[in-house]
């Protein structure tokens, strides 16, 4: 049986890119729970929160984790997926989990010249660079607690799919 593969980690990781080369080369199935969240509720988490506040948004998002974790997929997360003790748990005991991690800096780049602003609401008000500071700072913790392993996403996303499936291998030899 292939579990599912989590991808987890702040806003502009690269986990829905790098998250649908990893499928490729898996021949898994590919899910997005913000790309299902959007579809479910036919409107942008943009206008979702703005009309149903963040709370709101985090139980919908709860819920499309569990309707997309099924076997031979690849699961890309929302950034806030770590922040419900259940989530991470669901993750952890359902398949692997992988965190994409990125130096703050790359992220600002990457949010900056792609702010996706229909998915990327802004979370606390501050400007883009404060924001991911301050952000991360608070959910560090969490990836770490969530993750069975971490993978340096600074790099070009063809490397990352790479460092992944050699940790996913040494996994299903250790198994
Ligand atoms: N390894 C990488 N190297 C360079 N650019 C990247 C890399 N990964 C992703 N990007 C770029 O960064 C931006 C954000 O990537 P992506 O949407 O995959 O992030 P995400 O983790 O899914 O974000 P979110 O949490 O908002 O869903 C995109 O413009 C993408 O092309
Ligand atoms: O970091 C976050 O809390 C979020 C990240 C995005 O992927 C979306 O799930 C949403 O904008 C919330
Ligand atoms: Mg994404």
């Amino acid at each position: 049986m292939s579990f599912p593969v989590y991808l987890i980690g702040a806003r502009g990781c690269g986990k829905t890119t790098v998250g649908k080369l990893l499928a490729c080369q898996l021949s898994y199935y590919f899910c997005d729970t913000d790309q299902q969240l959007q579809q479910q509720l036919e409107q942008s988490i943009a206008d979702y929160v703005a009309q149903h506040g963040w709370g709101n948004f985090r139980q919908q998002e709860h819920q499309a984790l569990l309707t997309v974790s099924s076997d031979s997929t690849v699961v890309a997360t929302g950034g806030g997926i770590i922040l419900r003790d259940d989530n991470r748990q669901h993750m952890r005991e359902a398949g692997t989990v992988i965190w994409l991690s990125v130096d703050p800096h790359v992220l600002v780049n990457r949010l900056t010249a792609d702010p996706e602003i229909g998915q990327r609401p802004t979370l606390t008000g501050k400007p883009i660079t404060e924001e991911i500071f301050d952000v991360l700072q608070k959910r560090l913790p969490l990836y770490q607690q969530a993750a069975h392993h971490t993978i340096d996403a600074n790099q070009p996303p063809e490397k990352i799919v790479i460092d992944i499936l050699t940790v996913l291998s040494r996994d299903s030899l250790t198994a």
